[in-house]
């Protein structure tokens, strides 16, 4: 189950919000480093579950479905990052509060999980990777070099999901996101297999009240440091 390659990786994970993949892109595109957005696999199956119509309560159904389901990552023309699902342009559809509530949902079965691994580790490519999810440093990623967990307050995540839905012109209420993001953590951090933790080792940053630019450089501090 675990990658063979030497390259370096830095996993970063943390709950919702916390900033995991804002940081994560940035931290990568200043290496110069791959990037795996573990979290859109995870709604990619969930997305492709929904299509096709597959009973979520099926374990067995939807682990297939996790098996037979191809997603690519591209950059669109302006260099703007898209996800694919079975051929089809999903990213925004990837990004919406329901698609990450089927994710981590369907992200309980062991089988989902699984099913996932080896896409995961054949992001392992020189000169590094920057991996952000639930279980990067945890599971995925147990020999990586570096590893971070973000965090911070679930008002200061609700808050930050308005601005940006909101930013998109789309109207939510703050206090039902901040009980969608409540339910996710317990979700996230209370089920059996891969749960959201931070590895024994990780550099926990809490990110409350602290700009992008701030965390960016601790987290390449981090790495500039040896981990
Ligand atoms: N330190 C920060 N301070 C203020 N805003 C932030 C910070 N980090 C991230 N954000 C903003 O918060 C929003 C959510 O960030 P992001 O999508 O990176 O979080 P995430 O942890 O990857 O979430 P998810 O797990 O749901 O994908 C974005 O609009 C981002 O710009
Ligand atoms: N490594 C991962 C990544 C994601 N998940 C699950 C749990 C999350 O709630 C959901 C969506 O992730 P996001 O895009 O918000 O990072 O997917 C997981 O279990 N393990």
């Amino acid at each position: 189950m675990q990658s063979t390659s030497s390259s370096p990786v830095l996993t970063i994970d943390g709950p919702s919000g916390s900033g995991k993949g804002t940081i994560s892109r940035r931290v990568a595109e200043t290496l110069g480093w791959h990037y795996l957005d573990s979290g859109a696999l995870y709604r990619a199956v969930g997305l492709a579950a929904a299509w096709e119509g597959v009973d979520l309560d099926d374990d067995e159904a939807v682990e297939a479905c996790a098996r037979r389901t191809r997603i690519r990552f591209a950059d669109d023309a302006a260099g703007e990052p898209r996800v694919f699902v079975n051929g089809q342009d999903a990213t925004d559809e990837l990004r919406l509060e329901t698609t990450g509530a089927a994710a981590s949902s369907i992200a309980a079965k062991p089988g989902v999980r699984a099913a996932l691994v080896d896409m995961q580790h054949d992001f392992r490519q020189p000169p590094g990777l920057v991996a952000d999810g639930r279980d990067m440093g945890t599971v995925i990623f147990p020999d990586a070099a570096f590893k971070v967990f973000l965090t911070a307050s679930a008002a200061e995540r609700a808050e930050r999901r308005h601005k940006q839905l909101m930013d998109k012109g789309v109207s939510v209420n703050l206090d039902s996101l901040l009980g969608e993001i409540i339910a996710r953590d317990e979700r996230d951090a209370n089920r059996a297999v891969a749960p959201l933790k931070p590895a024994p080792e990780a550099v926990i940053i809490d990110t409350t009240g602290i700009g992008i630019e701030a965390v960016v450089a601790r987290v390449l501090a981090h790495v500039h440091e040896g981990g």
